[in-house]
């Protein structure tokens, strides 16, 4: 029988000491490395702990633990953030026992145990009191969500929130708390929705505050404000950033109250910067948010919202808890897949996960039940208790993709990890679409659908950074439609009508009565100022005026129907660019309009680029390939022969540019006869070659697609 190594920080500790007044167990000691490793996958963005959620990192995106604690045993400091991470204790206490224990009773800090991190000390009857989520009665739990456009500061004014319920400490490093993907800290965006439960003391009750901090990469907020509204919600109007030089908040609140219809007197004024004014927030989602309509006593119903996956632990579901109790060891059934699985954990996220006995209804929680394929954790499933079924809940429209792009591995022997990487990421972006789909010159891939290009880029960046994943990227399309009049084709498709999300399975104009394209309803905000140039904007994107109304002295609304092709890739930088960052975009569906459409291809010396060819309007054809074609003509390095650029309407050319031949000689620099330098260059010159890909006999640098990408709607 072979024996089981010990756990590595298990070797490096002391002895067993008794641990210092009542911060953590020492039980929680006895779990084993994979254990205390799973939980410190989200420690750091160092390349050893990676993120942690709430634990404020440096600028570096290094945590507090690296920073400071430099001499610290690597095993020992994972074996501290496990425990802070999940509340059990402060860095600082935990810090200086875990080094006491093995390293000495003498530690030597990094830095001054005063800027180590901002975890709250529990006591040992505060932790107690903490994990009895019972004291929460429904009547005093609010849920709600924050929703604005990009920037507007939903991230900043979620860190004052936790601030002033204590959940994180107040310090200058609160910098969006709650985004915790790197990406996220790299862009300031925040891409995916985080929860957060706050507690909140007020008037000597205490309120369980459910927080979803939510993304701005939709540009629809005038859009989620109306479905809010239809579905009967509580909106409360908070004008953000009146610490701003040109700030003019009753301007604003005029506004309001002309486009939205809420009384100028019921908005908040803020700086979610300074803080000023947040406390109002909190005592307005007391006051004006109703609690929850849920019921203890019967069985349980919990909606899964979100999930994520941890190598280890399998899968972490977020749930709503629409009826009934949850805890630990009971007998819980998916609705969805009617698998049945044993709760192992419950808690509140606070912002980090935090065990608890139970989860009451009206309560906003996590649950990890040994489920460990991603497919088991559905968004929008239900989970109730075994031999108690109960009507499912009705879980979520799923969200519209707005365009969709191929995507395929470098290395076709890359085709499985990928698959799996995707899907680990759609269980986190439930509104990523996947189709499998193949290409002669790609391979095996997938199809995939995104709420935008800068979506579509987030999603890309997260396979790079999260999987170490390579991959090609086609040219993104909207979901174009076309009325078959082939019977042959009827037949084969089964429908008279289909969607042509692939631009290569655009079907000819000989065997169609219509082409169909997307459009969306458009509505812009700007001074007047900036009229004339936007509508001249906008008339270029093909667009056609709806409405145009004064909202107040010199603020205009502008309604337009956009094909939804024009808008996609740069319609908002253009128009932020056009009014120095004063319009406001924001657009809803608005069905399809016929159009005269083309699939166009991108040839380079007769071989068809698979990533390129793309669907444009007719009138459009002309100048997008050219386009193209500079901006290849810009992206190829040149190579031992010419290469013709060309964009073509099925045999028709209508643009074309050429690069010249020349040949990059990088032996020329080794004039010495030095001939490991020379094998160095060579090396050098194949590792690029890796980053390129190969279209008949010209070789593509990857990042060219993507350079391309960006001139299409702008002609
Ligand atoms: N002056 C000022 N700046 C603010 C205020 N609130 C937020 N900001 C700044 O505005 C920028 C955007 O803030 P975020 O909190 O990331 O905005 P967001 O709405 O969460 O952005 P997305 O997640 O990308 O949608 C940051 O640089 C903030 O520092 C404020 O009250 N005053």
């Amino acid at each position: 029988m072979s024996r089981r190594r010990a756990p590595c920080w298990r070797q490096q500790a002391a002895p067993r000491r008794a641990a210092p007044s009542g911060c953590f167990r020492s039980w929680y000691l006895g779990r084993t490395t994979r254990g205390l490793l799973s939980s410190l996958h989200r420690v750091c963005l160092s390349p050893v702990h990676r993120t942690l959620p709430g634990v404020p990192l440096k600028t570096n995106g290094l945590c507090c633990c690296c920073l400071s604690v430099p001499s610290l045993d690597a095993s020992i400091a994972r074996v501290m953030w496990t425990l802070v991470g999940r509340g059990w204790g402060c860095a600082r206490t935990l810090a200086r026992w875990a080094t006491g224990a093995a390293l000495g009773p003498a530690p030597t800090f990094g830095a001054a145990p005063e800027s180590w991190p901002t975890c709250r000390v529990y006591s040992s009857a505060e932790f107690k009191e903490k994990l009895d989520m019972s004291r929460f009665p429904v009547e005093n739990i609010r849920n709600f969500s924050i929703v604005a456009h990009v920037d507007h500061g939903k991230s900043t004014l979620a860190d004052r929130l936790l601030e002033l319920t204590g959940t994180i400490d107040k310090t200058e490093n609160n910098k969006q708390v709650l985004d915790k993907l790197q990406v996220e800290r790299e862009r300031g965006i925040t891409v995916k929705a985080q929860t957060a439960s706050l507690f909140y003391n007020c008037e000597g009750k205490q309120y369980l505050l459910n927080l979803i901090d939510t993304p701005g990469i939709q540009a629809q907020t005038v859009a989620n404000f109306f479905l809010a509204f239809e579905a009967q919600l509580s909106v409360i109007p908070v004008i953000n950033k009146i610490d701003l030089k040109n700030a003019d908040p009753e301007r604003v609140e005029n506004q309001i109250e002309k486009v939205f219809d809420i009384p100028s007197d019921e908005c908040i004024k803020i700086s979610a910067k300074l803080g000023t004014n947040v406390e109002s927030v909190l005592q307005a989602v007391i006051e004006r948010i109703p609690p929850p309509k849920v019921h203890r006593k019967n069985p349980l119903r919990a909606l899964v919202f979100d999930s994520t996956f941890d190598q280890y632990r399998g899968v972490i579901a977020n749930v709503a808890l629409f009826d009934g109790v949850v805890s630990k060891g009971d007998k819980i059934v998916s609705a969805h897949t009617q698998k049945t699985y044993e709760v192992n954990e419950v808690g509140v996220l606070n912002p980090n996960e935090q065990p608890t006995h139970k989860l009451y209804a009206g309560q906003v929680g996590y649950l990890i039940a040994g489920m460990k394929n991603v497919i088991e954790a559905q968004i929008g499933d239900t989970l109730y208790l075994h031999k108690q079924p109960v009507e499912p809940l009705p879980g979520f429209k799923s969200a519209k993709p707005m365009v969709f792009a191929g995507m395929y591995p470098v290395d076709q022997s890359e085709y499985n990890n990928l698959k799996s990487a995707i899907e680990k990421l759609t269980l986190n972006d439930s509104s990523v679409t996947v189709h499998r789909d193949s290409s002669l010159a790609l391979g095996a891939g997938w199809r995939l659908g995104f709420l935008g290009l800068l979506h579509m880029e987030v999603f890309n960046q997260r396979l790079e950074q999260e999987y170490n994943a390579s991959v090609i990227l086609t040219t993104p399309t909207v979901p174009y439609k076309a009325v078959l009049s082939s019977s042959k084709l009827i037949k084969e498709y089964r429908e008279k009508e289909i969607t042509i999300i692939n631009p290569a399975q655009f079907p000819d104009k000989s065997k169609v009565t219509e082409y169909l394209e997307p459009v969306v309803l458009g509505t812009i905000i700007t001074p007047d100022e900036y009229t004339g140039k936007i509508m001249m904007l906008c008339e270029a994107r093909r667009a056609v005026q709806k409405n145009m109304i004064f909202i107040d002295q010199n603020r205009v609304m502008l309604k337009y129907l956009f094909p939804l092709n024009e808008i996609v890739v740069d319609f908002y930088d253009s128009l932020k660019s056009l009014s120095s960052g004063y319009a406001s975009f924001d657009y809803e569906d608005a069905g399809y309009q016929t159009a005269e459409l083309v699939k166009m291809d991108i040839l380079l010396n007769g071989n068809t680029v698979e990533e390129l060819v793309t669907v444009v309007h007719k009138d459009k054809a002309h100048s997008i390939g050219k386009a193209i074609c500079e901006r290849l003509k810009d992206s190829l390095p040149r190579q031992l022969f010419e290469i013709a650029i060309q964009a073509a309407i099925g045999s028709k050319i209508i643009a074309r540019e050429t690069v010249k031949a020349y040949r990059k000689n990088v032996l020329a620099k080794c004039y010495g006869g030095d001939i490991t330098r020379k094998m160095k260059l060579l090396k050098r010159q194949a590792e690029g070659k890796k980053k390129l890909r190969k279209i008949g006999n010209v070789e593509v640098p990857k990042d060219a697609f993507i350079k391309v990408l960006k001139t299409r709607s702008s002609k």
